[in-house]
């Protein structure tokens, strides 16, 4: 079990609009994410990065081929089962998601009051913990408009992250910050991943956070044209 991939993609094909606009934006995606690994996804604009990364997120339908998260099948899955597998993603996108009425604590804490048995109390420790673990314990209150971007975004992740998610998905998440800000939030997001044991799919255009990677991805034109694992990539 413990073996099993995170998420296992064969011969995906996507396709947007119908008749003769059909466009196909994947053509044959065979991918593996494993347990614990932090992967970069990268490659131009338009070639299809955010289409896969939604796929994984179970936020679209797989329409051909196989796609399996923790060892669910996915293509073919109902509304139900999409929302299941959702539970156990943590999400963290370029412009943060934060909602501006709600303290740093309880924008974490949101997302937890979708898991069914734990008590008010237990989760706002737990909110609190996590905005420890990410060097915000002394913003737990206050509101995201009094939060730098590089804080924001660390609340984000504190979001993505206190229900130790198995999968993290990240669509840009250093896009709006400075290059000090942006390193320090993926050191964090791949440390957090570490402890936690998660696997993180990472979609960056910063060339500058490459190394935080145990494999990068490349794709063009809706094809994954190259797959390394960091430590050859550093010697090529
Ligand atoms: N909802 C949609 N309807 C029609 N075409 C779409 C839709 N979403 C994406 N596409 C097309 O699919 C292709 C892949 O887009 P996608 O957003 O996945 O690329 P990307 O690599 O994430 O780009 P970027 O780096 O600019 O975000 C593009 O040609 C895009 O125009």
């Amino acid at each position: 079990m413990s073996n099993q991939p995170v998420v296992l993609i064969e011969n995906l094909n996507h396709y947007f609009g119908q008749g003769s606009l059909k466009k196909q934006a994947l053509f044959d995606i065979n991918l593996e994410l494993r347990r614990g690994e932090v992967v970069i996804l990268t490659g131009p604009s338009g070639c299809g990065k955010t289409t896969l990364l939604t796929l994984i997120g179970s936020l679209r339908s797989p329409q051909e081929g196989s796609l399996k998260i923790l060892g669910r099948e996915m293509r073919g899955a109902g509304k139900k089962q999409q929302v299941e597998i959702r539970r156990q993603i943590g999400y963290i996108f370029q412009a943060h998601n934060l909602l501006k009425c709600l303290t740093a604590e309880q924008n974490v804490r949101m997302s937890m009051e979708l898991h069914n048995g734990i008590s008010v109390r237990e989760v706002k420790a737990k909110s609190v913990a996590m905005l420890e673990a990410v060097g915000l314990g002394n913003r737990v209150d206050y509101y995201p408009d009094n939060l730098s971007g590089g804080q924001k975004q660390r609340v984000a992740i504190a979001r993505a992250l206190v229900s130790h998610p198995k999968l993290v998905l990240a669509d840009e998440p250093t896009a709006a910050l400075d290059s000090k800000s942006g390193r320090d939030v993926v050191e964090l997001m791949q440390r957090l991943a570490k402890e936690q044991g998660c696997t993180i799919l990472m979609v960056t255009h910063d060339n500058r956070i490459l190394d935080v990677a145990d494999r990068i991805v490349s794709m063009e034109d809706g094809r994954l044209i190259q797959d390394t694992t960091a430590a050859l990539a550093s010697h090529s």
